[in-house]
């Protein structure tokens, strides 16, 4: 009789030839992706769009949002924007009042923007450029995620990614201030994750190596200097953008449900002090 009921639970059962069924549709959703209009932001927010969210991109400058909304658009990809300054508060809320109103809630935050004005010795950083770099990198961040709060909570839980970078771990040489955010960033999805994960909500983080962007563009423009980053790497190429959005369409996924609190490397398997 117990192999009898053995045999039907496991015919009952969704675990088929000892896997899971994978469920990474994002259909239903909507998701907010900041400084989304290039580099690993659109790459983001081309991700979760293919995989049916509603996808709020913004930036600062309005062409740069037009052009993003039209070319996700061309994909079939379910899209509006807006322009946000992620540093000013009202941008932040017009952002979010957006989602609300006209995709109906919010279901995903990718805090993607940074800054960096400021590469030397630490010791030559001004207080503007830590109160520049701290406002965008880190309080914004924390910010905008206690402002879509309330809407994720309407809608009985949600997930929260921020975009951190392997000089989180260990600072880069001349980006001292920028490093130490990408560290504060760790600390802020260890922070929040426990109290959100009371109402649903998952909190975690990527941390990419070398990613070809403009935001990199002097770490990989000079073929010498790319050559040298790649000794680093396991995997002999340079980071591309698809290569974080998919790892952050993941987190946000069904698949990683059970995940919170957590930074994801994808460097490549970097494997050295930089
Ligand atoms: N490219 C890399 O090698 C790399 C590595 C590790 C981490 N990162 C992180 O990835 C994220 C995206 O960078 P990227 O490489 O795609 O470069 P990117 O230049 O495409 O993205 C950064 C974006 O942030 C925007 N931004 C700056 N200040 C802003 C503000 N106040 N409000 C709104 N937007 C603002 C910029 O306009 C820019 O579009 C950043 O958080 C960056 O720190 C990048």
């Amino acid at each position: 009789r117990l192999l009898c009921l053995l045999e039907q639970c496991l015919i009952a059962s969704p675990i088929s030839g000892g896997r899971m069924m994978s469920n990474t549709s994002l259909s239903g959703k909507v998701a907010i992706v900041t400084a989304s209009t290039d580099g690993i932001g659109l790459a983001a927010a081309q991700a979760l769009g293919k995989r049916g969210a509603h996808v709020v991109v913004s930036s600062r400058r309005q062409a740069n949002v037009d052009k993003a909304v039209s070319l996700l658009r061309n994909e079939n990809i379910e899209v509006i924007g807006t322009t946000c300054n992620v540093g000013n508060r009202e941008d932040r809320e017009r952002l979010v009042n957006m989602a609300v109103e006209q995709c109906g809630g919010i279901d995903i935050l990718v805090s993607n923007a940074a800054v960096n004005p400021f590469f030397g010795n630490i010791l030559e950083s001004t207080d503007e450029v830590w109160s520049k770099i701290l406002d965008v990198n880190v309080k914004a961040a924390f910010l905008l995620t206690k402002q879509v709060f309330p809407h994720m909570v309407k809608r009985g839980g949600g997930s929260v990614v921020f975009v951190s970078s392997v000089a989180g771990y260990q600072p880069m040489q001349g980006l001292g201030p920028y490093s130490v955010s990408k560290t504060a960033l760790l600390g802020l999805t260890q922070a929040l994750a426990p109290e959100l994960a009371q109402s649903n909500i998952r909190v975690n983080c990527v941390a990419p190596g070398i990613i070809k962007t403009r935001f990199s563009a002097a770490l990989w423009q000079s073929e010498e200097v790319a050559n040298e980053f790649l000794k680093l790497l396991s995997i002999k190429r340079l980071g591309m953008p698809e290569d974080i959005g998919g790892v952050i369409t993941f987190l946000c996924s069904e698949d990683a449900s059970y995940i919170t609190g957590e930074t994801i490397t994808v460097t490549g398997g970097m494997n050295c002090r930089l």
